[in-house]
């Protein structure tokens, strides 16, 4: 018998470890869902939000706040984790060139990635190191789901023009949709794209 789609929102939330490298994360005995975007974009207010912790991921103005691989656990099935924005434009290329390295290694590398999600600036047209990861994503065949966020700053009449642009840049079979974490738009939307994907068992 399948679940209702309220009955997969996280009712135990953990924070589990901060990971420097692959050699410090955690054993990969669950499905983990990857979160990814240019730095600032919004991932981890958005894991708050999704989780409804105001705080458990650590978020700021500045860009590059995340360094580490962040892991939070849901309902001891599920990890969820919170990784360093790309594409920040104020560290050494060295610096951002060992961050992608690690990103990249990491997501080719780790067996229990059941999912990434992508998540965008709703207000910008696709973004050439987006398009590049998205492309990446698929390669490596890590399903993906795009999450187009801060959707409170734009009026409701502009969404869908901005949702359809997105759509054009990422291919109209991509799974796309708007969020805020501001006014907290989205969160059933996005479990259920996860219930979905049939990550969480839905006989368990
Ligand atoms: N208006 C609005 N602001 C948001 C939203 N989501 C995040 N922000 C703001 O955007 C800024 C960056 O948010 P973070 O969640 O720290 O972004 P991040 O992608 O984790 O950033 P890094 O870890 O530095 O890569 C903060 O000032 C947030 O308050 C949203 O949905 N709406
Ligand atoms: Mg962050």
């Amino acid at each position: 018998m399948e679940k209702r789609i309220s009955s997969y929102h996280p009712h135990k939330v953990q924070f589990v470890t901060s990971a420097p490298s692959l050699a410090h994360c955690p054993l990969p005995d669950r499905p983990e869902i990857v979160f990814l975007g240019r730095s600032n974009v919004g991932k981890s207010s958005l894991i708050n939000t999704i989780t409804g912790k105001r705080s458990i991921a650590l978020t700021s103005k500045t860009p590059g706040r995340t360094r580490l691989l962040n892991y939070f656990d849901v309902n001891d099935e599920l990890y969820l984790v919170d990784l360093p924005g790309y594409g920040f434009a104020r560290v050494s290329t060295s610096m951002r060139d060992q961050w992608n390295r690690h990103m990249y290694q990491y997501l080719e590398c780790r067996e229990n990635i059941a999912m990434a999600v992508m998540i965008v600036d709703i207000r910008h047209e696709a973004q050439k190191n987006d398009l590049r990861m998205f492309n990446l994503l698929g390669q490596w065949q890590i399903p993906t789901l795009i999450v187009a966020t801060k959707s409170d700053k734009l009026k409701k009449s502009q969404l869908a023009p901005h949702i359809d642009k997105l759509r054009k840049s990422y291919g109209s079979k991509c799974a796309l949709m708007p969020f805020s974490s501001a006014s907290k738009y989205g969160i059933e939307e996005f479990w259920w794209e996860v219930t979905k994907r049939q990550i969480v068992d839905a006989n368990s």
